[in-house]
């Protein structure tokens, strides 16, 4: 009872005075994670409801986002996207059902694992899934990138280093295992390395000293023990320093951009690049896409210290930023990676990209079905600096609590972003200033963010063919729910990772006026707007935006 009667004192001293928070508060979801089951229910009857509307209205629209919306009103509407990595343990239908339904945003496939016919069924299971079932989930797949790993022999085992042990790391091929014996990823992963240095595995998990460097290899002894897992990371470090490998290795390999084609011809939605060094590779990678007319995002990951070196200018280039704190661990010194993330938080939030958290942030629940407190305070971190959107790895892809592990997200930024409102985002936040080329969109953008939370709107609406106005708008992290029509399928599915935005897709017409009676008579005759909503409306002409730009405040009637 303790949560529940905090949660009342928050209810009566928020600005907002509907219904809405009140059912997001008391509602059972609150009261711990374990509440899949009946929602999965209504949720489940509610589909039919909505194909039914699907086919007699113009608007499409999210099965989860508008069920949220009809259980929790627009308040109680989660503003933090998810991110779910697929693997293994969640790759059926009815298992990507069920994380869709939990509130996954975006799918994402990790060309490091599996093969190209297990990637393409699970793309087209969740184009199905969208397409029979109304949810809009994206996809994304993450390169694998080149990295010095331990090579992969497709064992899943892993193998304990003692301490004082000797260990030959070698470029040589085999098959099978040899005891005491690791294969390296990359034939050059030897060079420059010296008698001395330190070969770190995963960051830490066990370290060894480089006692001689032979023929095709290293001995080296193990200082500290610790486990060899399948596909390992290596890492060298002389006199507490990284010993830089990565300036040797391409950004995106032969087989980067063969994944790359693949995912092209699915039809992804994202394409995030691991250990980006510089804006060259992305900026590469995007002109290709418009030499190929294909509106697919990049996004660049960050998980080197190199792209840390770089940092400005990657963001710049790319279509969104990945904090890949996995790889930035082994990297960069591990107490560093919490002030790494505020400030890569911050920069996209300025530079009006948006960024994912990724890796371990419910680590735990691969094997246990609660996460341990450390983990909820993590996450509620990354939503309390707002960042866009929030990934599991593991946690879905192999662990047996994939459905639970995406509750905990779902339940904690709820939780969280109820808090910030609460304190105010602008007092947590840094101020935005005038960053952007288009100061116009900006300024209109930046003072809209103000005005719905002055007048504590119920929702903001957006038209945007391209989403810029959309991103604009969730850049301010308003209190009321972004709703963001749009007649281009790919603004839609990128809009997903924005914050606070439900994308929705219409038929834009190029009369405003048009739009805007429209959407609000459909959204009303669909039962998720009520009369004496308020709305403000934000209307940038189109196609030609210096024509006409308008912020209208509109009470439903
Ligand atoms: N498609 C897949 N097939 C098999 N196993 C997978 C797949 N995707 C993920 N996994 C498993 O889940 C674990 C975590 O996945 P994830 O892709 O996040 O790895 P990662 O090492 O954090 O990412 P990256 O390689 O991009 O740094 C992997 O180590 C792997 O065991
Ligand atoms: C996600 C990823 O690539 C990492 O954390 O290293
Ligand atoms: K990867
Ligand atoms: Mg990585």
């Amino acid at each position: 009872m303790a949560s529940i009667a905090a949660d009342f004192s928050l209810i009566s001293s928020c600005v907002i005075p509907k219904r809405s928070l009140f059912c997001a508060l008391v509602s059972p979801q609150r009261v711990g994670f374990k509440s899949n089951l009946s929602t999965l229910v209504t949720k489940s009857l509610l589909q039919e409801e909505v194909k039914g509307f699907k086919e007699k209205e113009g608007l499409v629209f999210d099965v989860v986002k508008e069920n949220e919306l009809r259980e929790n009103g627009f308040m109680g509407m989660r503003k933090t996207k998810l991110v779910c990595t697929v693997g293994p343990a969640c790759c059926s239908y009815e298992e990507l059902e069920k994380l869709a339904l939990g509130g996954m945003n975006v799918a994402r496939l990790n060309m490091c694992h599996n093969t190209r016919e297990w990637h393409q069924d699970v793309i087209r299971k969740i184009k199905k899934l969208n397409q029979e079932k109304g949810f809009c989930v994206s996809v994304m797949i993450d390169t694998e990138g080149s990295q010095i790993h331990v090579a992969d022999h497709g064992a899943p085992s892993s193998v304990k280093a003692e301490e004082g042990s000797i260990w030959f790391f070698t470029k040589e091929k085999f098959d099978g295992s040899r005891p005491f014996t690791v294969q390296a990823s990359y034939e050059g992963f030897d060079e420059g390395v010296e008698e001395g240095d330190e070969l770190v595995v995963d960051g830490g998990m066990a370290t060894f000293e480089v006692i001689e460097k032979i023929g095709n290899g290293l001995r080296c002894k193990c200082t500290d023990p610790g486990l060899l897992l399948p596909r390992a990371k290596l890492s060298f470090w002389r006199n507490g320093k990284l010993v830089d490998k990565h300036h040797e290795l391409p950004t995106l390999s032969a087989k980067d951009w063969s994944d790359i084609e693949f995912g092209i011809s699915e039809g992804v939605d994202f394409i995030a690049v691991s250990f980006v060094k510089d804006a060259a590779s992305i900026k590469h990678l995007k002109n290709h896409l418009i030499t190929k007319n294909e509106l697919v995002k990049v996004l660049a990951k960050i998980e080197s210290l190199e792209s840390l070196k770089k940092l400005d200018e990657i963001v710049e280039a790319s279509d969104g930023i990945m904090v890949a704190r996995g790889d930035l661990g082994v990297e960069i010194p591990l107490e560093q990676v919490p002030t790494v993330q505020k400030e890569i938080i911050d920069l996209c939030r300025r530079l009006n990209k948006p960024v994912i958290i990724a890796s371990q942030l419910l680590e735990s629940m691969i094997e246990y079905p609660t996460p341990t407190r450390a983990e909820v305070a993590d996450v509620s971190e990354a939503v309390r600096q707002c960042a866009d959107a929030l990934m599991l790895s593991g946690e879905s892809a192999m662990g047996s609590y994939g459905q639970k592990a995406i509750s905990v997200l779902r339940m904690t930024s709820t939780r969280m972003e109820l808090w910030n409102r609460e304190v105010s985002p602008q007092r947590i936040l840094p101020q935005l200033g005038e960053s952007l080329p288009d100061q116009i969109a900006e300024q209109i953008c930046n003072c809209a963010g103000q005005m719905a939370n002055k007048l504590a709107v119920d929702a903001i609406f957006v038209y945007t063919r391209n989403g810029q106005m959309a991103t604009l708008l969730s850049r301010n992290r308003p209190n009321a729910p972004i709703f963001a029509f749009t007649n281009e399928n790919s603004t839609r599915m990128a809009l997903n990772l924005q914050w606070g935005v439900v994308p929705i897709a219409f038929d834009l017409s190029d009369d405003m006026d048009a739009n805007i009676s429209k959407t609000t008579d459909l959204m009303k005759a669909r039962g998720v707007m009520n009369k004496g909503d308020a709305i403000l409306v934000v209307s940038v002409g189109i196609p030609t935006p210096s024509v006409h730009q308008s912020l209208q405040v509109k009470i439903i009637e």
